[in-house]
């Protein structure tokens, strides 16, 4: 059995239009998803902002109903069997918010541990346990509201491992932190999988984190997955292109060679992507004609970036 299994999911939002004329669209956020996650697996969806990742977490964790379609977590139908499912899954989205900040850490997971009717004894050590994994037993009788942000995201690692669940969903478990404590919480999810035999869906739009972490990822964009596979898989779809990065300045948006514009400084913008050898001489020269000032043209190794940037023309930040 599989832990996930994903068919042909699709999910509509109604857009409200704005009087008077009283009528509904639909945005379709998902147009027909398919992936499964083996158990034990750490599994990523990477994409951009809007791209659908948040909709599928909900709808996995029973928090959200998909307009059609179907979906299995360790075997239970999220519709039909979404309290078997609950009994046995945790979730971290946004996860400062979901703590209370005027407890302390301790009593936030005693807490937690009684709405899962957790038996005091079995709570008391798995607490404990908790409490020293995410390297937070000396702070624990501290306030959470004195909490660093990277703190409150451990404690919210620790509050959803509270059921001892079988799967855990993390919804961009990185997003704002600090450097270290971003470090920290990778460090903790390879654990996770490693040590404690967790199943693991996450979601970033950090490629990055998705390469270190994944064992496969499926990049999603508008919706749609448009690739799935090992990181290294991924990247060989880009492994015969020569990746290019240029810095420029003046840019004025326009390139005929699909180059992505993936960071913007003040006036300087760095574009990139996989571009012919023959054809670095030509768009130097199309951007020198607009205009633009090129500062830099640098060779790079190819990332999951570029699998992106190959597949969809932008960058995963666009
Ligand atoms: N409740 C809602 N009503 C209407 N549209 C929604 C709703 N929730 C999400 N959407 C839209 O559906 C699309 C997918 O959103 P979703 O939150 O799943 O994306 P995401 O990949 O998680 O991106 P982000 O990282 O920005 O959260 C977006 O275009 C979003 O605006």
């Amino acid at each position: 059995m599989k832990a996930i299994e994903v068919k042909n999911l699709r999910k509509l939002y109604p857009k409200k239009i704005p009087l008077p004329f009283r009528k509904i669209e639909w945005f379709e956020a998902l147009k027909g998803i398919t992936f499964n996650v083996k158990k034990g697996e750490l599994f990523g969806l990477l994409g951009p902002n809007g791209a659908g990742k948040t909709t599928t977490i909900k709808i996995l964790t029973t928090l959200l109903e998909p307009t059609s379609g179907e979906a299995r977590v360790l075997g239970f139908d999220i519709v039909k069997e979404a309290r078997e499912i609950r009994k046995r899954i945790n979730l971290v989205a946004e996860g400062e918010r979901t703590l209370y900040w005027r407890l302390t850490a301790y009593e936030n997971l005693r807490y937690f541990a009684s709405i899962y009717y957790v038996p005091k004894k079995v709570a008391e050590e798995r607490i404990r346990n908790l409490l020293h994994m995410v390297g937070l037993w000396d702070r624990k009788d501290d306030l959470v509201m004195n909490y660093s942000r990277g703190m409150k995201q451990r404690l919210a690692i620790a509050k959803a491992l509270i059921n001892d669940p079988e799967v855990l969903f993390l919804d961009e478990p990185t997003l704002g932190l600090d450097v270290q404590s971003a470090i920290f919480v990778r460090e903790l999810i390879k654990k996770l999988v490693e040590e404690e035999k967790k199943t693991v869906l996450l979601t970033t739009h950090y490629m990055h984190e998705a390469e270190e972490l994944c064992d496969r990822i499926a990049i999603i964009d508008h919706g749609r997955i448009i690739a799935l596979d090992t990181p290294e898989g991924l990247k060989k779809l880009v492994r015969k292109d020569t990746i290019v990065e240029v810095r420029v300045k003046n840019y004025n948006g326009e390139n005929p060679f699909g180059l992505a514009k993936i960071k913007e400084e003040g006036e300087k913008v760095v574009l990139r992507g996989p571009l012919d050898e023959e054809d670095i001489p030509k768009l130097v020269e199309f951007l020198v004609k607009n205009n633009a000032k090129v500062l830099s043209v640098e060779v790079k190794e190819p990332t999951l970036e570029d699998v992106f940037i190959k597949l969809t023309g932008r960058g995963l930040r666009d």
